[in-house]
C-alpha cells in the first residue's frame, strides 16, 4: 500500500491508523488486545457500503460503486478488490444465505441487515475469492466492530470460522443433498431466487432445450460479461474501432454480429474516439443481433419509414438509425420517460441528418390509433422483468417479484398491439425482450395473434441467420415446426449474449 494511501487511514479522531504501529510506538488501549479496535481495509469498507446502500435506498450497485471509489480514492488492486467483493456478494448472496443458514443458530432474517451483510462478505471472501482464511476472518470482523459494532463481532467470527472450514464443494454437496426438491437445489447452489430458477428452467424446456442446462445456465448469469461494443454500420468500420485509442486497447471480433467488437484490453469504453463521439456504443450482442435481423427481414413495397416503440436509452435505435441511413430509410424513436428520451437524442448525435425523422416522448400503446398502417418496420423492445440480463445488474435478481410479471405482460401485449396497427399491411414488426420468461415472451405474442387475424409469424432465425458473421454456426435450438421453430430465443450460456427474444411479425 503506498504511503498516499496509509495517509487517508484515520481513525475518527484524525489519528492515522496504522502508520503508528508500523513505526513500533502504537499506543497501547486498556483493552485487551483481541477487543482492540483494528484498522479497517477500505477495500472491504467500500464493499460494505455499496452493499448498505443497495439494501436501503434500492440503489443499483454499478451506479454507487463507481462514484464511491472515487471518492475514496481507492484504484488499481484495491479497487478491483472492492468490486469483485461487492458485486460477487451481491450475486452469490442466495448461495451464501443457504450455507450461512446452517452456521448460524438463529433464521437469517432475524439477524440485524447489517449484520448479515457482513457476513456475506466475509462467505465471498472465503467461498468466491482466494483470500486466505484467517485474513477473511480477521478483516471482516473487524469490518463488523467498525462498521456494525463490537457487539456481534464475536458471533460474526464464529460462523465465519464455521464456514471456512469446509471448500465450497463440500458446502455445495450438502446443499443439493438437502434441498427439498431439484429446483431448490439448483437456486441455492446458482444462487437465484427459486421462482426465477423455475421461471428459467421452464423457459428452456419451452425453447425445447433440455432443463439441465439450467445448472449452466445460472452459472452463466453469475459470471460478469464482457464489454461488446457496436461499431454502427456507414459510421465507423468494425476494423476501425480501436483507431485513435491507446495502444493498450484491444478488441477482437463479435462471434455472431458483424458490427459487434468484444473488447479484451484497456479499460473505459468511453476512452475510444469513435464511442465518444456516438459512431459506436456499448451493446450486447443479442441486442445487436436482433436488431439487424429486424432491418434485413424480408419485406415487400415501400421500406421508407421505421418506427422504435420504446427506443429508451438508445442503444438499438442508434443501430437502427446507422441501418435506415444506407437504406435511405427515416427513424421515429418513441419512448415514454423524457429522461430517456434525451438519452435516445444523445445516441443518435453521429446519425446524418436527415434520418432520424422525430426523437418523441410518448405511450407507445397510443401510437397506433394516432399513426395507423404509417410504418414500415417496428421494434417493440418491450419493457420487461430484464431476466435476460441479470448478469449485468448483480442485484437484480433479487429486486424483481414474481408480481411484476402481471403488470408488465399487460403492458407487453399493448404495445405489441399498438405496433401492428402502427405497421403497414405488409410491413413487419420485431417483439423483441431482454428475458426469456414464457409469459413475457411467447404466450404474450400467442395472447395477441389469438385477437388478430391479420398477422403473421415470420421465420426470425432465417433471419437472424442471414446477418451472422459469414461462416458462423449458430445453434438455435431444435425446429419443431410450431412457434419455438420460428422464434429465436438466445441464452449466456450457449452463445454468450443476453437471454434476448425475437419474434417477427407481419401484417396483412
Ligand atoms: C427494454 S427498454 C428499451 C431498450 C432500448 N430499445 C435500447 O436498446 O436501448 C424499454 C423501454 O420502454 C420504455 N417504456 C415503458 N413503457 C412504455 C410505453 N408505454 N410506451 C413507450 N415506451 C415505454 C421504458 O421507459 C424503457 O425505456
Amino acid at each position: 500500500m503506498s504511503e498516499d494511501r496509509r495517509d487517508e487511514r484515520r481513525n475518527p479522531r484524525g489519528r492515522q491508523r496504522g502508520a503508528a504501529r508500523s513505526r513500533g510506538q502504537g499506543h497501547r488501549s486498556a483493552q485487551a488486545p483481541s477487543e482492540r479496535r483494528r484498522r479497517t481495509d477500505p477495500a472491504r469498507t467500500a464493499a460494505y457500503d455499496v452493499l448498505r446502500e443497495v439494501d436501503t435506498s434500492d440503489a443499483y450497485a454499478n451506479l454507487v460503486l463507481p462514484p464511491l471509489l472515487r471518492e475514496r480514492g481507492l484504484s488499481g488492486r484495491d479497487a478491483g478488490f472492492a468490486t469483485e467483493l461487492a458485486y460477487g456478494t451481491l450475486r452469490l448472496r442466495g448461495r451464501y444465505d443457504a450455507i450461512l443458514a446452517r452456521c448460524v443458530s438463529r433464521p437469517l432474517d432475524r439477524l440485524d441487515p447489517e449484520v448479515l451483510d457482513v457476513l456475506r462478505l466475509g462467505a465471498h471472501q472465503l467461498l468466491g475469492m482466494r483470500v486466505p482464511a484467517h485474513a477473511a476472518v480477521s478483516e471482516t470482523v473487524a469490518l463488523c466492530r467498525d462498521r456494525v459494532g463490537a457487539g456481534p463481532a464475536q458471533m460474526v467470527n464464529a460462523v465465519l470460522r464455521a464456514v471456512g472450514r469446509r471448500p465450497l464443494d463440500e458446502w455445495l454437496d450438502e446443499l443439493r443433498a438437502d434441498a427439498p426438491d431439484a429446483v431448490t437445489a439448483l437456486a441455492q447452489v446458482g444462487s437465484h431466487p427459486v421462482w426465477v430458477t423455475r421461471a428459467l428452467r421452464e423457459a428452456l424446456h419451452g425453447a425445447g432445450r433440455d432443463v439441465g442446462e439450467t445448472a449452466d445456465l445460472l452459472d452463466a448469469d453469475n459470471t460478469p460479461p464482457r464489454v461488446t461494443l457496436v461499431a454502427r454500420p456507414g459510421l465507423v468500420d468494425a476494423d476501425a474501432l480501436t483507431d485513435g485509442a491507446g495502444d493498450d486497447v484491444h478488441v477482437e471480433a463479435g462471434r455472431w454480429a458483424p458490427t459487434a467488437r468484444v473488447l479484451v484490453a484497456g479499460t473505459d469504453p468511453a476512452d475510444l474516439p469513435a464511442v465518444a463521439d456516438g459512431r459506436a456504443g456499448v451493446q450486447d450482442e443479442g441486442s445487436q443481433l436482433v436488431t439487424l435481423a429486424l432491418a434485413a427481414a424480408p419485406l415487400d413495397g415501400r421500406d421508407a419509414r421505421w418506427l422504435d416503440l420504446c427506443a429508451g436509452p438508445g442503444g438499438k435505435a442508434a443501430l437502427l438509425a446507422a441501418l435506415a441511413a444506407r437504406r435511405d430509410a427515416r427513424l421515429v424513436a418513441n419512448e415514454l420517460q423524457p429522461h430517456r428520451a434525451r438519452l435516445v437524442r444523445q445516441g443518435l448525435r453521429a446519425v446524418p441528418d436527415g434520418v432520424v425523422e422525430q426523437v418523441r416522448t410518448g405511450d407507445g400503446r397510443e401510437l397506433g390509433t394516432e399513426e395507423p398502417g404509417a410504418y414500415d418496420r417496428v421494434l417493440v423492445d418491450a419493457p420487461c422483468t430484464g431476466l435476460g440480463a441479470l448478469r449485468r445488474r448483480p442485484e437484480s435478481r433479487w429486486r424483481r417479484t414474481p408480481a411484476d410479471l402481471g403488470v408488465l405482460t399487460r403492458l407487453q401485449g399493448e404495445l405489441l398491439h399498438s405496433a401492428l396497427d402502427a405497421v403497414r399491411p405488409g410491413g413487419v414488426v420485431a417483439y423483441v425482450t431482454c428475458s426469456p420468461h414464457l409469459a413475457e415472451t411467447r404466450l404474450v405474442v400467442d395472447d395477441v395473434l389469438r385477437r388478430r387475424d391479420d398477422v403473421t409469424r415470420l421465420d426470425a432465425r432465417a433471419a437472424v441467420r442471414d446477418v451472422l458473421v459469414p461462416g458462423a454456426q449458430i445453434d438455435l435450438g431444435p425446429d419443431d415446426g410450431g412457434a419455438g421453430g420460428l422464434d429465436v430465443q438466445l441464452w449466456p450460456h450457449v452463445h454468450g449474449t443476453d437471454a434476448m427474444h425475437l419474434t417477427l411479425l407481419r401484417r396483412g
